[in-house]
């Protein structure tokens, strides 16, 4: 998709915002949809939506009225079958002709069927070079009922994927749940996910403002923030609340320049973060990732990183990846103001073996592992010739 840098030279068109909504089945998806179109703001927008059963009917319930047109992809599910679908759509949006006079097509909101695992529709919206050339990944937004949420994420593998790799949850329904004494999904979703803020539907301040525009280049004020886009706070310190590693303390001693920060887990599913404090050689990055997408690709379910490159120090590169694919990397003109300069890698996988990742990030970057006395770190080392023993 278009680089942060293309889209902020002028050089290039400014791409089209691509946003998924996403939740579990009746979590409140339409009715979100419905709230964002009618706020002020969110213009030249068209919604594609998708369901599996019977169609047609959330197409009827979109309200069109501050959008671009609702377009309804066949009976099927966006994940699986209707994904070529998808692709065709989002080329035709983005080059059919505009009366005169019109500001062009902004952005495109995907509502996926409650059913839809979000990560194969990302990698095909990040591997089609006319969608790269065109649209820019803005974010996924995941919602969560707030009644039938915490049943959803313990029971349903498609309900955790879609908050795991999210970049804005919104939880409604929480007017239903009021004096009912129902356990809030807030641990459940703090244990797949602890980077994305999460929203309240029903706290009566507009949507758009917090679940738009959170990519890493924000069209509207025109900087980068690549921490938000992170999940981090900005710069100065990056530590997230939610479920934490219980082993930062002794990695933070024994690894004294690759910290690890945020970590959550939910069963398989699993978040977490690297980080070198010194800049690294591009090919040094560029091996660890093609090593790491051969490896366990299939296990990524979404990364994203800042580098701090030897070659370029004062321009950070953006990094981002689904499964096996990754994004052609963009460079920003330069650093945050205040930003700490430092790689960081932030990988959600599902039954991601972080160890091996760990190790193989640090055999890559120079790091010390942390567990392993120095011949066992040497005999199993990722890099390892198999079979090799030192004498
Ligand atoms: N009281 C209340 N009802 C809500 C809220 N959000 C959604 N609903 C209702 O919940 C039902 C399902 O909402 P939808 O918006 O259709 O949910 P969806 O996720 O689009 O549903 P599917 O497309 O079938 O997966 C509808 O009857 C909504 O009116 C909310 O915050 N409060």
């Amino acid at each position: 998709m278009a680089s942060a840098d293309a889209s902020s030279s002028g050089q290039t068109p400014r791409p089209i915002r691509l946003t998924i909504l996403t939740g579990f089945l009746g979590s409140g998806k339409t009715t979100l949809l419905n709230r964002l179109l009618r706020e002020p703001g969110v213009t030249n927008t068209a919604v594609v939506v998708n369901e599996f059963g019977e169609a047609g009917i959330d197409q009827l319930l979109v309200e069109t009225a501050s959008s671009d047109g609702v377009i309804e992809l066949s009976d099927g599910c966006l994940c699986c079958s209707v994904r070529g679908e998808l692709v065709e759509t989002l080329v035709t949006l983005a080059t059919r002709p505009r009366p005169s006079g019109d500001s062009g097509l902004e952005r495109v909101i995907i509502e996926t069927t409650g059913l839809a695992d979000p990560v194969p529709i990302l990698a095909s919206l990040m591997t089609h070079p006319g969608l790269l050339e065109t649209y820019a990944l803005d974010g996924v937004v995941a919602v969560v009922d707030r009644l039938a949420g915490v049943q959803n994420l313990a029971e349903r593998e498609e309900a955790q994927r879609q908050v795991a790799v999210a970049d804005r949850i919104v939880i409604s329904k929480a007017d239903l749940a009021l004096g009912t004494g129902a356990e809030p999904p807030d641990a459940a979703i703090a244990a797949l996910n602890s980077r994305a803020p999460v929203i309240d539907a029903g706290d009566g301040r507009p949507l758009a403002s917090r679940l738009l525009n959170c990519g890493v280049y924000d069209p509207v004020s025109g900087t980068a923030d690549p921490y938000r886009w992170l999940g981090l706070e900005s710069g100065a310190d990056t530590r997230t609340s939610g479920a934490r590693d219980h082993a930062q303390g002794a990695d933070d001693a024994a690894l004294p320049h690759h910290h690890d920060h945020a970590h959550a887990h939910h069963g398989a599913v699993r978040s977490f973060s690297l980080v070198c404090l010194e800049p690294v050689a591009w090919d040094a990055i560029d091996g660890f990732l093609d090593l790491l997408r051969s490896t366990k690709g299939q296990r990524i379910l979404r990364m994203k990183a800042l580098v701090h490159t030897r070659e370029y120090p004062e321009r950070p590169v953006v990094l981002h990846g689904v499964q096996g694919y990754l994004h052609p990397p963009a460079q920003l003109p330069a650093w945050p103001a205040g930003a700490r300069r430092e790689t960081r890698i932030v990988l959600i996988g599902e039954a991601l073996p972080e160890t091996y990742v760990r190790d193989l990030f640090a055999a890559f970057t120079g790091g010390v592992r942390a567990d392993a006395p120095d011949r066992t770190a040497l005999e199993t080392n990722p890099l390892a010739v198999p079979g090799h023993r030192f004498g």
